[in-house]
């Protein structure tokens, strides 16, 4: 095996941050060079995180002293909240004059030089998801900063989009709802099996993903022993999870879709009621899945009516599925759970990051799911 690749985690202070250090530290084909922080640049990161202190790595530093041109950097994982990662990210293409301004990422085919010495981006803000300026300002409330950049992104589901993974410079990672949702509904729209103007999301996330920053309404007095919607019908997910579901379709989706915080620190499930097209069933949709991730080593339809549960995937980049009937005619609910902080973010990235460089996509990520 070659040298190792540099790699900086930017964000490393976060939750997300976090888990991606904790993953790369245990990758054979990696070293970890720089990670940044915002507020707690200057600390050591085994002083914000004391289970991280046994490993050796580098201090926290802030971005603006981030030389980016003299780094040598391989990949740079962005855990930093949207908008802050668009700035830096176009930054960081500019500063080390990288080709992708030139037009070549994302291309279908391999591209003759490939990024050989260029700097290869994972960002796992919503930043670089929605690829029509118009939808980013309108969900995001501003216009975007790096609007080539945007257009030119690869949206890096790994299941669905591992060519184009491999030949981009810029992996705008899935947000934790939509990768669930994705993983659960794209086979079945590829197959015609479902009605795409009537897909309703019933989703429940951890605390943990709303981030580390401190929000009163994430306060322990105010998630434990309780339960609550948000974003009711007006979710940014939404645009995101239709974006991807209308190139399955060919047409332009609409869904329904409503998230819930619940008091655990992490995992997500989504309970997703589906309009069955004519003539399939339960187990069609099943059998569909199936087929569609025989070969995954991180997607498992589980037997009978074994249901998905977030104890199932916590602490892993697994995802677990399950179709059951409906007692409604004609109508079939799907379920899916992923830990949102490793499928659902840093996991998901390092199997992107893997795919880019070539290697096994499942290393540094064959550990079981945590229990109890
Ligand atoms: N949490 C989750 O489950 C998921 C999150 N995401 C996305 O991943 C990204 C990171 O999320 P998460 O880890 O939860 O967030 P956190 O709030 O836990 O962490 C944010 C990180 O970014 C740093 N930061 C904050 N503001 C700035 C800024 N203006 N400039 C530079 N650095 C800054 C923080 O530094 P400091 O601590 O010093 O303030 C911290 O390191 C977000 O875009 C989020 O939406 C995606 C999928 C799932
Ligand atoms: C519980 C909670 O608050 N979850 C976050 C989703 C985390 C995520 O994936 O956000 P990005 O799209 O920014 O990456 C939310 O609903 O905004």
């Amino acid at each position: 095996m070659s040298q190792k690749k540099r790699v900086a985690v930017l964000g490393a202070s976060g939750y997300t941050g976090a888990e991606t250090v904790r993953l790369l530290a245990a990758h054979p084909h990696v070293e970890i060079v720089i990670l940044t922080a915002e507020r707690k640049a200057g600390q050591a990161l085994g002083a914000v995180f004391p289970h991280l202190a046994g490993l050796a790595l580098p201090d926290l530093i802030h971005l603006d002293d981030v030389e980016w041109h003299g780094a040598e950097l391989d990949a740079v994982i962005c855990a930093l909240p949207h908008v802050a990662s668009q700035e830096v990210v176009g930054a960081l293409f500019h500063a080390t004059e990288h080709t992708v301004l030139d037009d070549i990422v994302g291309l279908a085919e391999p591209s003759p030089t490939g990024f050989e010495g260029q700097v290869r981006v994972l960002d796992l803000s919503a930043d670089f998801r929605l690829t029509d300026a118009a939808a980013y300002e309108e969900w995001y409330g501003r216009p975007h900063q790096a609007p080539k950049l945007q257009t030119r992104a690869v949206y890096a589901l790994p299941e669905r989009n591992r060519a184009a993974i491999r030949n981009t410079a810029l992996a705008a990672m899935p947000g934790c709802y939509p990768t669930a949702a994705l993983l659960a509904l794209l086979p079945l729209v590829d197959a015609g099996q479902i009605d795409v103007d009537d897909i309703a999301i019933d989703a429940k996330s951890g605390v943990s993903g709303a981030g580390r920053s401190l929000k009163e309404q994430n306060l322990y007095c105010e998630v434990g022993e309780a339960m609550h919607p948000y974003a009711v019908g007006r979710h940014r997910h939404m645009p995101e999870m239709e974006q991807e579901l209308g190139k399955a379709a060919g047409r332009p989706v609409r869904i329904g879709f409503t998230p819930h915080l619940v008091p655990m620190n992490r995992g997500e499930l989504e309970t997703i009621y589906v309009r069955l097209s004519p003539g399939h069933t339960a187990e069609a949709l099943k059998d569909t899945l199936r087929a569609a991730y025989a070969e995954e080593p991180f997607v498992t339809v589980l037997p009978g009516d074994l249901a998905p549960a977030t104890r199932m995937v916590r602490g892993s980049n697994q995802c677990v599925l399950n179709v059951f009937e409906d007692r409604r005619a004609g109508r079939a609910i799907v379920v899916a759970a992923i830990d949102n902080l490793i499928k659902g973010a840093g996991g998901q990235a390092v199997q992107a990051m893997n795919i880019m460089f070539g290697w096994d996509e499942t290393t540094g990520l064959t550990q079981a799911p945590l229990f109890p």
